[in-house]
């Protein structure tokens, strides 16, 4: 049993960490924090707007601001972003104060859930197939390492997977009680 205080979930573009995320935060009764979309709440400007005006470097620093802080709080499921567990200071809020979970997906099944995603800079341009079998090649492994549990999430429908997430998670998460 880990018992931290906030549930997180990684993996790569479309494994369905925030779709995935906000199901099970609801089946949970946790709130629901997904990094991109605070980031773009915080600065009042889209993921590709901020990548366009401050490069991938901008975005990542605005990035492990958010985790930082995001990361204080408890009783929530946190959806990050693909690329957060770069930054050796994200994984740590992320495993200090998270219970881990790698969402792992095929790369046929993101190409199949991206296609037409206009959303994720890192895939605008160049073949999208190579784009994502380098990135796995490069981040699986720190999914991995930093991960207290892999699920696979190929071929699952998102409440199909929120509901078998959260019966895994019965036997091996739980939440301190709060001070
Ligand atoms: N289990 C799933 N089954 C079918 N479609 C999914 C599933 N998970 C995600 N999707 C779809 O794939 C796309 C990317 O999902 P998203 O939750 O944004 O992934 P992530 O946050 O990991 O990048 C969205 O269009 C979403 O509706
Ligand atoms: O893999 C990455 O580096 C990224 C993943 C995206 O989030 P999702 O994983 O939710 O698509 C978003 O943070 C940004 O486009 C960069
Ligand atoms: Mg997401």
């Amino acid at each position: 049993m880990n018992p931290a205080p906030n549930l997180v979930l990684v993996g790569p573009m479309g494994a369905g960490k925030t779709s995935i995320g906000k199901k099970l935060a609801e089946r949970l009764g946790l709130a629901f924090v997904d990094c991109d979309h605070a980031l773009e709440m915080r600065t009042g400007a889209t993921v590709p707007t901020i990548f366009e005006l401050e490069g991938e470097p901008g975005f990542r620093a605005r990035e492990a601001a958010l985790i930082a802080d995001v990361m204080q709080g408890r009783d929530q499921v946190v959806a990050t972003g693909g690329g957060a567990v770069l930054d050796p200071a994200n994984r740590q809020a992320l495993a200090g104060r998270g219970f881990v979970v790698y969402l792992q997906v095929s790369v046929a099944q993101q190409l199949e859930r991206l296609a037409r995603d206009r959303s994720r800079p890192l895939l605008a341009s160049g073949d999208k197939r190579e784009k994502l079998e380098a990135l796995a090649a490069q981040r699986g492994p720190v999914y991995a390492a930093l991960a207290d549990l892999c699920f696979h999430a190929d071929g699952l429908a998102v409440a199909t997977a929120a509901e078998r997430l959260q019966a895994q998670l019965a036997s091996q998460w739980q939440r301190p009680e709060a001070a």
